[in-house]
């Protein structure tokens, strides 16, 4: 790397105040629009153009403000459409805004539009020269690092073909390994890594933490929990170009699932209907406090409304990756429970939880032991419900989070056998 920006006292590197932007639907009437806009500029005395939407106009950000620090990373989450890389984009200066500040300190490195920057013509070894001329860095500059650039693309022989030959992927690797060596202060990362492959997901993240600690900032546009999780420590959650939420990285993740699944992000959800058995609510809580901790204990309670009596039920939990595509763990009752007419608590303690810090959801089923019928679902047609563990974050799971970790195995160190330890 060129260098490691340097780490400097407490002060915003961005800082962003009611930040506006609109757009027009139409391109004949946005072209017209903007000549429009670019004679009215010229006139000292005209009025500003920014207050009022025009015909086929909408505003694809609106009052939008935060703040970012050294060595902190923020995510921009949000649906498809919700003004993300606008943001990003207004940030890098591609566009203008139609309202609002943007104060950015320091050298912006930015990787919003895949290839934006690249001359397809050149290979990818002249366009490494290129972007670094272009950022005001010399030849002789460039050589010492090149090799480490090289290294971080990864792209082999590669390096030497032209650009316009390579994938998606290859771009993402080129683009993201010239962007950190050339000192950028402020990082855009703008869903690069999605093209990329999971070893190169895995590099970005890991010199994403690197940089960080070294005093860089981040802000990071991702749909990939794990990649938010593990290096943000705040984000904020735009809806219809509006900040909707703003929080630390996993209270906004939390929130955008809860959108995305349309259920309140509170522990408990709506019942499952059509069911002789439905589940009202499941609660989740640790033993000291409200949260539950990493390693520490898990209480769950389902309160359910039966129609009849059940003589032998079974009931399970199972708690998911919170993308709900793949379930970590859970527990399984199979002795068989009594399930009374009317309304009624199941519940179990997991007196150690395996997870790590993060973001989970859980899903419950109560099934008829003999026929193994579900007799109730939740969180399986419906939405399942969010599950924040809460932990330290020490120097041993800062490594965890490094390692996307999910689960904690109890370990005993050493063989006794062996007497090594
Ligand atoms: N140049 C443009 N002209 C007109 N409309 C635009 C332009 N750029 C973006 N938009 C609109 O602004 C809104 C926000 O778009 P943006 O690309 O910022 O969303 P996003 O949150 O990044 O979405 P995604 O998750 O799909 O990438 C959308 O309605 C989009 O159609």
């Amino acid at each position: 790397m060129i260098s490691a920006p340097e780490a400097a006292p407490d002060f915003p590197v961005i800082q962003v105040r009611k930040l506006a932007k609109k757009f027009c639907t139409r391109l004949r009437t946005s072209l017209w629009y903007g000549l429009r806009d670019i004679v009215a500029e010229a006139w000292p005395w005209s009025r500003p153009r920014t207050a009022s939407l025009r015909e086929h106009e909408f505003w694809s950000l609106q009052d939008v403000s935060f703040e970012l620090r050294r060595g902190e990373a923020l995510a921009i989450v949000g649906a498809n459409g919700a003004g993300k890389s606008t943001l990003l984009k207004l940030l890098n200066g591609l566009i203008k805004p139609d309202g609002g500040t943007i104060r950015l300190r320091g050298q912006v490195g930015a990787l919003i539009e895949l290839g934006v920057g690249l001359d397809p013509v050149l290979s990818g070894r002249e366009n490494i020269f290129v972007r670094a001329a272009l950022f005001g860095f010399s030849r002789t500059q460039v050589n010492p690092v090149f090799s480490q650039i090289e290294e971080f693309a990864g792209l082999g022989d590669a390096i030497d073909m032209p650009v316009q030959f390579y994938s998606s992927g290859m771009v993402a690797r080129l683009a993201y390994a010239v962007a950190i060596h050339l000192r950028p202060d402020i990082l855009l990362v703008d869903e690069v890594l999605a093209v990329g492959d999971m070893d190169f997901q895995r590099k970005c993240i890991n010199h994403m933490l690197a940089y960080l600690a070294a005093g860089g900032s981040v802000v990071l546009v991702s749909h990939n929990p794990y990649h938010i999780q593990a290096v943000c420590q705040r984000g904020i959650l735009l809806e219809h170009g509006r900040v909707a939420f703003a929080g630390s990285g996993l209270e906004t993740l939390d929130r955008y699932f809860a959108q995305q699944h349309q259920l309140p992000a509170t522990r408990g959800t709506g019942p499952t209907t059509g069911r002789p058995v439905v589940i009202e609510a499941l609660t989740m809580t640790g033993e000291a406090t409200p949260a539950v901790v990493a390693g520490g204990p898990l209480r769950l309670r389902v309160d359910y409304q039966a129609q009849q009596a059940y003589e032998a039920v079974g009931w399970a939990f199972y708690i998911w990756t919170n993308d709900g595509l793949t379930c970590i763990t859970g527990g399984l009752r199979l002795e068989p429970v009594r399930l009374a007419a009317g309304q009624h608590q199941l519940c179990c303690t997991v007196p150690q939880l395996p997870l790590t810090a993060g973001q989970y959801v859980v899903k419950v089923a109560i099934f008829e032991l003999h026929s193994q019928q579900p007799l109730a679902l939740l969180g399986w047609e419906d939405a399942p419900v969010p599950l924040q563990v809460q932990g330290e974050l020490t120097l041993e799971k800062s490594f965890q989070t490094m390692l996307q970790q999910l689960v904690t195995i109890p370990v005993k160190w050493g063989d006794e056998q062996l007497g090594v330890h």
